[in-house]
């Protein structure tokens, strides 16, 4: 039998394009590179301000980029964290899997969520920050526990959808889904780790805030 690693793409939407590609690295290298960024990297769990108030937000998460990828989000102004090897390897892999289907992408940043179980989410949301520009390219990874990612449409136009997100999954969020739906991870009764990785273009910035 043969040991060589498969990975199987499915396209899920047509227009907007989502694309889901299994079998990213295959085994056992995916657990190790789980097992990896569970171990090496400095997790936080910032606090969100609602209603005059802070709130430790569902689950862990790290930005990470190179210094030019300034991002905000909620909010508030975030520097990445220096590019890990092991996330440097993987944005690398998930850059050659899109060209080997056709789609040129390139990323200066990432958003990792370590979600330690079931009940740890993300609400809805769309990544359509004006630093992601017009029409963004995103690819999320995920790692360990298979759970879907609940899309809608911003118009009602069609029915809201499950995507199951397996361990050493790909997904390809491209240009106009942020703009046409949100998408969110809630929670479901399900043990386990899981972590994503939303890699992303974020247009450079210039010297001082
Ligand atoms: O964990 C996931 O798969 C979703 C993450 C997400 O939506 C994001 O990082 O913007
Ligand atoms: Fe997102």
């Amino acid at each position: 039998m043969s040991t060589t690693k498969t990975c199987q793409r499915v396209t899920l939407l047509n227009s907007p394009l989502l694309i889901l590609f299994t079998g990213l690295h295959g085994e056992p290298a995916a657990a190790q590179v789980l097992a990896r960024l569970d171990r090496e990297l400095a997790w936080q769990r910032p606090t969100l301000r609602l209603y005059g108030r802070e709130h430790p937000i569902p689950r862990r998460q790290l930005w990470m980029g190179s210094p030019e990828a300034r991002y905000r989000y909620s909010g508030r102004d975030f520097l990445p964290e220096p590019w890990h090897p092991a996330v440097t390897a993987l944005r690398d892999r998930v850059v050659s899997t899109l060209a080997d289907a056709g789609t040129r992408a390139r990323f200066n940043s990432v958003l990792l969520n370590r979600y330690a179980n079931g009940e740890e989410r993300m609400g809805w949301h769309s990544d359509d920050e004006p630093e992601l520009g017009p029409a963004p390219l995103i690819a999320a990874v995920s790692l360990g526990v298979e759970r879907p990612l609940r899309f809608r449409w911003k118009d009602r136009s069609g029915e809201a959808f499950n995507v199951w997100l397996p361990h050493d999954s790909l997904l390809l969020m491209g240009p106009g889904v942020q703009e046409r739906l949100q998408h969110a991870l809630l929670p479901r009764r399900l043990p386990g780790l899981r972590i994503s990785l939303t890699f992303r273009w974020v247009a450079p910035t210039m010297g001082g805030a």
